[in-house]
């Protein structure tokens, strides 16, 4: 099935436009996983399943896995996503960015060798470096378009020709995306910029983190950033959720946050 077909069947299946983002810290993990052999897989795993139904897709990121030289890990948790819980997509986040025939490379990597649905990419080498992503046509692709992060300032609101280049971005994105795969990463910490790049492209579907640890307005980002269906946003929470407790009760207690969060994502739909 497409990523955006999956996307859309869990919004409405799960009534949900939350994102768990799997960013696994051993060092944050409660007691029970110092004796395990696979500690990552496992504390995911347990994260997954307590969770699964309250969600619309999981994100993990591909560096809390590969300086643990867990790539292993990684591949049987996606696995463990199709399997266990089908229909869910995932989100491999690597911010790939290359030139094309490198590209080939990293989209065989993150499609055939690890099996995520979608991926996010980096914008700055242009549109012969997503092309090769392009190429997987059921698999979704976000672009980073204003990100969540304070620094995201130094380039993304540059003026170029009297916008902003993150609506330059956004714009490109909608252009490149003839097969209706594409999305943007816009961070929840930028409402005002979630509701100019709604308004530019208003069919695109956004990748919302920065709610939960970086303290993004839950209420002001769905409202500026959902489309007229109030959907189009995939929101991420991962350390608010993941790490809601340190006890024996982490599954518990992550779920009691994910739910509480997609319920608050809900209330500000409407
Ligand atoms: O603009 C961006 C793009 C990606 N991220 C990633 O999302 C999660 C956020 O984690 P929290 O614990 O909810 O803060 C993380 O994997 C980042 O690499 C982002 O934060 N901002």
């Amino acid at each position: 099935m497409k990523f955006s077909q999956m996307l859309s069947s869990c919004w409405e299946k799960n009534d949900s436009l939350l994102c768990i983002g799997l960013d696994p810290t051993p060092a944050r993990f409660p007691e029970k996983f110092k004796t395990s052999s696979r500690p990552i897989f496992d504390f995911c795993a347990e994260i997954i399943d307590a969770t699964a139904d309250l969600v619309c897709a999981f994100k993990p990121q591909i560096a809390y896995f590969s300086s643990s030289s867990a790539e292993q890990e990684l591949i049987d948790i996606i696995d463990w996503i199709h399997t266990n819980h089908p229909g869910i997509p995932v989100i491999l986040d690597a911010k790939r960015g290359d030139i094309g025939s490198t590209a080939a490379h990293y989209a065989k990597e993150v499609f055939e060798r690890f099996k995520a649905d979608c991926v996010t990419l980096s914008p700055y080498m242009g549109k012969d470096s997503v092309e090769p992503y392009l190429e997987y046509v059921e698999k979704g692709e976000f672009v980073l378009c204003r990100t969540s992060n304070k620094g995201g300032d130094d380039f993304q609101m540059l003026d170029i020709g009297g916008v902003p280049l993150y609506i330059k971005v956004a714009e490109k994105v909608a252009e490149w995306d003839i097969n209706g795969q594409m999305g943007l990463v816009i961070g929840a910490t930028y409402p005002e910029e979630l509701k100019k790049a709604r308004a530019t492209v208003p069919e695109l579907t956004f990748l919302v983190p920065g709610i939960g640890a970086q303290g993004g307005d839950i209420n002001a980002a769905v409202k500026a950033g959902m489309n007229k269906d109030k959907t189009g946003l995939v929101i991420n929470s991962s350390r608010a959720i993941l790490y809601a407790s340190k006890e024996a009760d982490f599954a518990e207690k992550a779920r009691a946050e994910a739910l509480r969060t997609r319920d608050a994502i809900n209330k500000a739909r409407g």
